[in-house]
Parts: structure tokens; C-alpha cells; sequence
């Protein structure tokens, strides 16, 4: 196992030499390294098309619901092999958001929010629920706003409401790892600027992976970045450091605006 950032500090998740494919010897990414900080935001970069998605799809095993990928190099959560794990129970404790806020359309911001148990038929007593709803709510600031309305349609709120919802449904599931790909991107920046404070303050119990377009939103939030480029890592480490001063070429273009 091989960890190209030697000072991360407490790294839960280890990227050994991982190169996945959708099909035949083209790779989306190739031979990625890479330790995840514990109770850390790490940002994913690059311009469009450079793997970021496959990447954090890849930590939990997300990108097999494509049934022609294959990988070579591995991917450790703590000393396991993700890849001999039950992908189930991978996925309970590797949660992830996704960009276009998705609740359940039929079930009510109470059933969205405890929709893990539901769907993978946990059960669960009443007052169990009513205080996994309360406290995942209250987690992501929106329990005042809801609690009136806990049996109404979750798709009624609006597009930044929905998101929490949908992080709340994610923390709900009792994951330690929460990744989100692109999460505000189909926001307003009031909405934004809610998530990303809600972001901030979830790395205290959880570890965070974005992949984001938004350059300054990965400066305001994110400890570490990535910034990956045809499908390879090309630079990672703290975010500060990368901002101020990238190692490498392509990086400082990318964060100038020169490409992406
Ligand atoms: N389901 C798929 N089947 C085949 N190829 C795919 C699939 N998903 C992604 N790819 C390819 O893998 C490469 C990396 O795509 P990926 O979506 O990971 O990039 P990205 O950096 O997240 O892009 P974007 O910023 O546009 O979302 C691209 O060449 C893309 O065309």
C-alpha cells in the first residue's frame, strides 16, 4: 500500500494504484495514489471529462452499477479491501450525495429520511425513527423548517432544501464517510453558501469528499485538494498550499482559469 502524501494526517480511506475502465483498455483514471484525511474536506478538481466522478464513484463502489467497468489497484477503507467487501454494507458506511437533488418523489420528508432503513428492510421501532428523523434533520439545520410538515412530499421544498434533505437522508444511515459530487451545483449561492457551512460543520464527525467544479468553493472549504487531468492525479495536498503554490504546471493553469 502506498501513500503518496506522507504528511496526511490519520488517513481512513487509501487509493492504492487505482485505474478503472468502462469497457475495453481505455481508462478513465489511471494508476491513482492517494490517502483521504480523517474528519477532512478533500476536493476533487479538474476540467470536465478528467475523471473526477469515477474517481469518488469508485470509493464506494458506485461505478459498478455499470456492469462493463473494471479496475485494476484497489481501494482500503482503514486495513480492508473495499473490493472484498459486501458492497451493501460498503455503501452504509461510504454514503454519498449526489448533484441534482434526487428525494424519493413518492415518500414524505419523514419515509426520504430514514429511506436507508426502508429500502434495504431494516426495521425499525416508531420512536427509533422519530429520532433518527429528528436528529438527521436537526444535523443539517432544517428540522425547524420541516417539522410541521414531516408527512408532506419531500420534492415540495425547495432545490436547497431537498439537498439537505438528501444529506440528511445519507447522515441518517449512520455513514463515516460522506461523498458528494457537485452538491450545489444546481443551487443559488444563499443555498450554497447553507450547504457549504453545513459541510464545514460535518467534517467534525465525518470525512468529507467533494468533487467540484467551483474553484473558490474548494479554496473556502476544502483541507486538501486533488487536481486530476486526464484522468490522473496530477497534484494533491493542502488546499492552501495548492492555492498559493502549485507544484505542477497544469495545475496553476487550471486554478488561473487558463483551461477547464
Ligand atoms: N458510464 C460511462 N460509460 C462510459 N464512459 C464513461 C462513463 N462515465 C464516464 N465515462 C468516461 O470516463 C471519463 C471520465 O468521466 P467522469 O464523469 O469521471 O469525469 P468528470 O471529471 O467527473 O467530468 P464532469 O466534470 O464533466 O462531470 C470520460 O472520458 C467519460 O466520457
Amino acid at each position: 500500500m502506498q501513500n503518496p502524501i506522507e504528511n496526511i494526517e490519520s488517513p481512513i480511506i487509501n487509493i492504492d494504484k487505482l485505474s478503472l475502465s468502462y469497457g475495453g483498455d481505455k481508462y478513465a483514471i489511471n494508476d491513482v495514489s492517494a490517502g483521504i484525511a480523517k474528519n477532512k474536506i478533500t476536493a476533487i478538481m479538474g476540467p470536465s471529462g478528467c475523471g473526477k466522478s469515477t474517481l469518488l464513484r469508485a470509493i464506494n463502489r458506485m461505478h459498478e452499477l455499470n456492469p462493463d467497468t473494471h479496475n485494476k489497484g484497489t481501494i482500503y477503507l482503514g486495513k480492508d479491501d473495499i473490493y472484498e467487501m459486501n458492497p451493501i454494507l460498503l455503501r452504509r458506511r461510504i454514503g454519498m450525495v449526489f448533484q441534482r437533488p434526487n428525494p424519493f418523489p413518492t415518500m414524505s420528508i419523514y419515509d426520504n429520511v430514514i429511506a436507508g432503513y426502508l429500502l434495504n428492510g431494516i426495521k425499525l421501532k416508531r420512536k427509533e425513527k422519530d429520532e433518527i428523523v429528528e436528529k438527521s434533520l436537526r444535523e443539517v439545520g432544517l428540522w425547524s423548517e420541516v417539522k410541521d410538515s414531516l408527512h408532506s412530499r419531500g420534492t415540495f421544498l425547495s432545490g436547497g432544501q431537498q439537498q439537505r434533505l438528501c444529506i440528511a437522508r445519507t447522515l441518517a444511515y449512520t455513514p463515516e464517510i460522506i461523498l458528494l459530487d457537485e452538491p450545489t451545483s444546481a443551487l443559488d449561492p444563499i443555498a450554497t453558501a447553507k450547504i457549504e457551512d453545513l459541510l464545514v460543520k460535518l467534517k467534525k464527525d465525518f470525512t468529507i469528499v467533494l468533487v467540484t467544479h467551483n474553484m473558490s468553493q474548494a479554496a473556502r472549504i476544502s483541507d486538501y485538494s486533488m487536481f486530476m487531468y486526464l484522468g490522473e492525479l496530477v497534484e494533491y495536498g493542502k488546499t492552501k498550499q495548492m492555492f498559493t503554490m502549485p507544484k505542477d504546471k497544469r495545475t496553476e493553469e487550471y486554478l488561473t482559469g487558463k483551461f477547464g
